[in-house]
């Protein structure tokens, strides 16, 4: 849990239990299953958001995969992504001819999927899907698909299970929203 901090001081309300999002896991990790039979797909996690996410989905998939991270950012310190995506650490496996599927804690203007798609398929991979705890399609501006996801979530800032204000809350057991107090009290600053 958060230390030094009072966390009802930074999360409004939560959206997903721990338990709602194994029952994520279960459920996609069955789909996946199927999906990716025989397939010994690349699994890449999007560093750093996903590994939350990751582990869990991972051990509920029943099918001989490998696992690799790539780590693109866009949001800095933020709330709003910066357009401008860079690779900060690069996947150590090489894709071509692979069935890669990459792991996301949640899909929001989608420019960082669409720049980690691309940058795989351009890389001569046979396949490139996604799978997302989260699919935030408000503010959704480039077109790009999210081939598996947990949930929707609305026009919201959501904390916990992976996902970051400032690079902190990550270790919250569950993914709650950010009073806006909060957002505001930063973005004044
Ligand atoms: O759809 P988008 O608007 O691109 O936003 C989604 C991306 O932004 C966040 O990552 P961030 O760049 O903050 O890095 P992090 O995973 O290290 O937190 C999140 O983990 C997704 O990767
Ligand atoms: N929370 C944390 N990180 C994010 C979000 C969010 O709602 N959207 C894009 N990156
Ligand atoms: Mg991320």
């Amino acid at each position: 849990m958060v230390k030094g901090d009072n966390i009802n001081d930074i999360i409004d309300h939560k959206l997903f239990s721990e338990d709602d999002i194994h029952e994520m896991c279960v459920r996609l990790g069955k789909q996946l299953t199927e999906d990716y039979a025989g397939k010994k797909p690349l699994v890449v996690g999007a560093l750093k958001g996903a590994i939350y996410f990751l582990t869990d989905l991972t051990r509920q998939m029943d099918v001989a995969h490998q696992l690799d991270f790539l780590d693109v950012s866009s949001y800095g310190d933020g709330f709003e992504s910066t357009g401008k995506i860079k690779v900060v650490t690069d996947l150590a496996a090489d894709v071509k001819d692979r069935d890669v599927l990459i792991i996301e804690d949640i899909v929001d203007t989608g420019l960082t999927l669409k720049f980690m798609k691309d940058l795989i398929k351009g890389r001569g991979a046979k396949s490139v899907k996604c799978c997302a705890m989260l699919n935030k399609e408000a503010r959704r501006n480039v077109d790009v698909d999210i081939d598996y996801y947990g949930s929707k979530v609305g026009n919201e800032f959501v904390v916990g299970y992976g996902l970051d204000f400032l690079n902190m809350y990550r270790n919250l057991p569950y993914v709650g929203v950010l009073k806006p107090e909060v957002i505001q009290k930063y973005v004044n600053k």
